[in-house]
């Protein structure tokens, strides 16, 4: 099969959202080259590899890029991508200097293209996230490791936004608890979750590819007797009285069910929301407010933010 290459030169806030874009138009594994990664200090106890080649990133801004098949449609799948890019203006995202570039590469290439940036990386106390093709042995005996292939789906789980949910997760989850994991992407935070003692996990997409990778990863990990991976928009038709509802998702959409996980979550309960970028936050919070939560942590990282909040 034929892979065409689209990469797009644009600022850190649009990063997350080009992504979904990028995925909902049936991208496969986008990369983001990012030159904060290149000069990030690196603590390497804990056996990642790095091999980041200078050339790859760009001298100004991030540069996101995807893979899509080559099809009749393809024109056509192109523009619609540019068009839902240049639309973030409205949301007053800072989409910079939105330089689109397409070129082909042949599936060899592909097949390896985006997998050289993925290596293990501890992302928080207990976790860290090792892609099913590297070797890794474990630093500490209580190292817990989820091992990924994100494959065509969000969530290699190194991305801030996710690495934020684990720790929100780390914190929150106890023994026998019920999680339900709104836009599970690979399954990364359902893992998590189940890895941290949850006794029933919901892992919900809306996308059938993610659901089906999600579903992969959570058998790979050992998690599918406590999980179950279902294709679901949102919190739709999901029991009350969970105790943690999780969700990475675009501020957009977390507005869009606050109400309804004021109602899933039983009192005392947690509603993690993260892929909040910074100017959101405020939005996000009152929303969370207004459905009857209380705001206990606010944590961030890079410009994003992730919002810990307890339903009263
Ligand atoms: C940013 S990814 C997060 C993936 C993963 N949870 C992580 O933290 O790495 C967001 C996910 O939400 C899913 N999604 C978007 N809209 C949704 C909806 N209305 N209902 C359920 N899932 C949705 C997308 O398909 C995508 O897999």
């Amino acid at each position: 099969m034929k892979w065409s290459e689209i990469s797009i030169l644009t600022a850190n806030e649009a990063v997350e959202p080009i992504s979904n874009i990028l995925h909902e138009a049936g991208a496969s594994g986008v990369v983001i080259e990012d030159p904060f990664e290149l000069h990030k200090e690196r603590e390497d106890q804990f056996g990642e590899i790095y091999q980041l080649d200078p050339a790859d990133y760009p001298a100004e801004g991030v540069i996101v890029k995807a893979y899509l098949s080559v099809n009749s449609f393809l024109g056509e799948t192109v523009e619609e991508i540019k068009e839902a890019i240049n639309n973030l203006i409205l949301y007053n995202i800072d989409i910079g200097k939105n330089k689109v570039t397409i070129s082909e590469v042949n599936e060899e290439e592909w097949a390896t293209a985006w997998k050289k940036y993925y290596n293990p990386v501890k992302i928080s106390e207990k976790f860290t996230i090792v892609p099913t093709w590297e070797e890794y042995t474990p630093v500490n005996s209580d190292e817990l490791i989820i091992e990924l292939d994100p494959g065509m789906a969000f969530g290699t789980g190194t991305h801030p936004t996710t690495v934020m949910c684990i720790q929100a997760l780390e914190r929150s989850v106890r023994q026998g608890d019920r999680v339900v994991d709104v836009g599970t992407g690979s399954g990364v935070l359902s893992i998590a979750a189940a890895k941290l003692g949850a006794s029933k996990v919901e892992a919900l997409d809306l996308d059938e590819v993610a659901v089906n990778v999600a579903r992969l990863n959570i058998k790979l990990n050992k998690a599918q007797n406590v999980t179950t991976v279902r294709q679901n928009n949102l919190l739709d038709g999901v029991e009350d009285g969970a105790d943690i509802v999780v969700a990475n998702i675009l501020p957009e959409v977390i507005l869009r069910f606050a109400d309804e996980a004021g109602k899933v979550v039983r009192p005392g309960g947690k509603f993690i929301a993260s892929g909040i970028i910074q100017p959101k936050k405020e939005l996000v919070k009152e929303a969370l407010i207004n459905a009857g939560f209380v705001i206990e942590e606010v944590l961030s990282m890079e410009d994003w933010v992730a919002v810990i909040a307890a339903r009263k």
